[in-house]
């Protein structure tokens, strides 16, 4: 079911029109919605069944309080990749014994801050980290868990700057320094070897490249396994696609049926740090057109969200659906709807067909992931409010930036 659907002409978000939450709150304008990010994880957390399994949702595709509130009461664990995210799972009341801590260049004083909360794991991503890692824990008194990220060389057929597990990646320890890593993780005093980790890249949308790296780690697990290294967990990472236009990514289910049958009766129980697959679906950005403009070559919907509200159109060429938020009759005409910031690049959509007059709005969807998150202050431009619809009830869950809170923290010279 679609929770931003159109109702009597014009499009709904849960049961509120958008367009009087558009008069309300001003635009542009982040618009979630509650059902559907909590049926999304409840997809994920069901398709595993009662195999034992943690899903750490990823921080990193929405880390507004609300959001991280609203999965930490489902039961939800959380991937991160900063101290920030750390401190946004805590004070959003996560459970820091669900965290799993990601990324490749973890300080010390990050690594403090996670052992001091007392995180499930951190994913090591080199043997360098492993040994400060070991330090930092032998300092504190505690013993670090540990997964190791492996790379192992699959590709994910996805956008190459969101590829993660290919040999050229920066991410993770490559297969072939596998074994030696953890022979050199079990011998120092600080660290507990809890599992292995891996995460290929963001928005696949077939299973081949997920089997195919399980099957090159499960191959790993058994060599550890006959050294005498046992690991309790297998971390698959995130990674899951949505349609944002025709893709057709595997459900949840078939992805979950296909990892569970990959394991042959392994009992290691299964993290997964999905972010995208919970969040993209679950917002939109509803902005207004400032101006139509007629160009020589095409026309243009200038609207007055940008590249700094959502970034993925500039820096991937991704493509989102745009769709008015009240339709109209009448003749459809070609337009690139762009945004005001003073770069060729500031676009949210190009060639798009829509019949429009100025003032109207626009929704561009599936921006609940990697939306906000990616946010920028550039042109002086204020952060944008987002709102989380529950039901007849919005949520002002992040206010929108005021022109003082530009200037935070700066200061002038004496
Ligand atoms: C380590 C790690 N885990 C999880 C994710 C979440 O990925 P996605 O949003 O594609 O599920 C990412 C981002 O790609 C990541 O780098
Ligand atoms: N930010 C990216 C995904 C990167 C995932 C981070 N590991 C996107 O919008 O698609």
């Amino acid at each position: 079911m679609d929770h931003f659907g159109y109702q009597h002409g014009t499009l709904m978000a849960e049961a509120l029109p958008v367009a009087d939450l558009a008069d309300r709150f001003g635009t542009p304008l982040y618009l979630y919605s509650r059902a559907t990010l909590e049926r999304h994880w409840h997809a994920f957390d069901r398709a595993v069944g009662d195999h034992p399994h943690l899903i750490c949702y990823a921080v990193k595709a929405n880390a507004n309080l609300a959001v991280l509130n609203l999965l930490a009461r489902l039961g939800s664990g959380f991937d991160i990749v900063s101290g920030g995210e750390l401190a946004r799972v805590l004070q959003a009341g996560g459970d820091p014994t669900k965290v799993v801590f990601s990324g490749v260049g973890k300080s010390a004083d990050e690594m403090r801050q996670a052992l001091t909360a007392g995180i499930h794991c951190f994913n090591v991503e080199s043997e360098a980290e492993l040994e400060r890692l070991n330090l930092v824990a032998r300092e504190m008194s505690v013993v670090a868990p540990v997964s190791l990220r492996i790379n192992p060389d699959v590709d994910a057929n996805t956008h190459p700057y969101i590829s993660t597990g290919l040999k050229e990646n920066k991410f993770g320890i490559p297969m072939a320094r596998a074994l030696d890593s953890y022979r050199r993780a079990a011998r120092l005093s600080h660290i507990e070897i809890k599992g292995v980790d891996c995460h290929i890249g963001s928005q696949l949308t077939s299973l081949p490249p997920f089997l195919a790296a399980l099957e090159r780690l499960l191959a790993l697990i058994d060599q550890l396994e006959r050294e005498g290294i046992h690991l309790e967990h297998l971390d698959v990472g995130g990674g899951l696609g949505v349609t944002y236009d025709d893709e057709t990514p595997p459900h949840p289910d078939q992805y979950a049926r296909a990892l569970l049958q990959g394991l042959k009766g392994r009992r290691l129980s299964l993290i997964f740090e999905p972010g995208r697959a919970i969040m993209a679906n679950a917002g939109i950005l509803v902005t207004r057109i400032e101006y139509l403009k007629q160009g020589e070559e095409r026309d243009f919907a200038v609207v007055d969200a940008a590249m700094n509200d959502l970034l993925r159109p500039s820096l991937y060429g991704a493509w989102q659906k745009i769709i008015p938020v009240t339709p109209r009759a009448g003749r459809e005409r070609l337009y690139d709807v762009v945004g005001p910031v003073c770069e060729t690049g500031d676009f949210l959509g190009k060639e798009r067909q829509l019949r429009v007059k100025g003032g109207d709005l626009l929704a561009v969807r599936s921006a609940g992931a990697y939306g906000f998150a990616m946010a920028s202050n550039y042109n002086s431009r204020p952060r944008v409010a987002e709102v989380m619809v529950d039901g007849s009830q919005a949520h002002l869950i992040r206010e929108r930036e005021t022109l003082n809170q530009l200037w935070q923290g700066e200061h002038l010279l004496p």
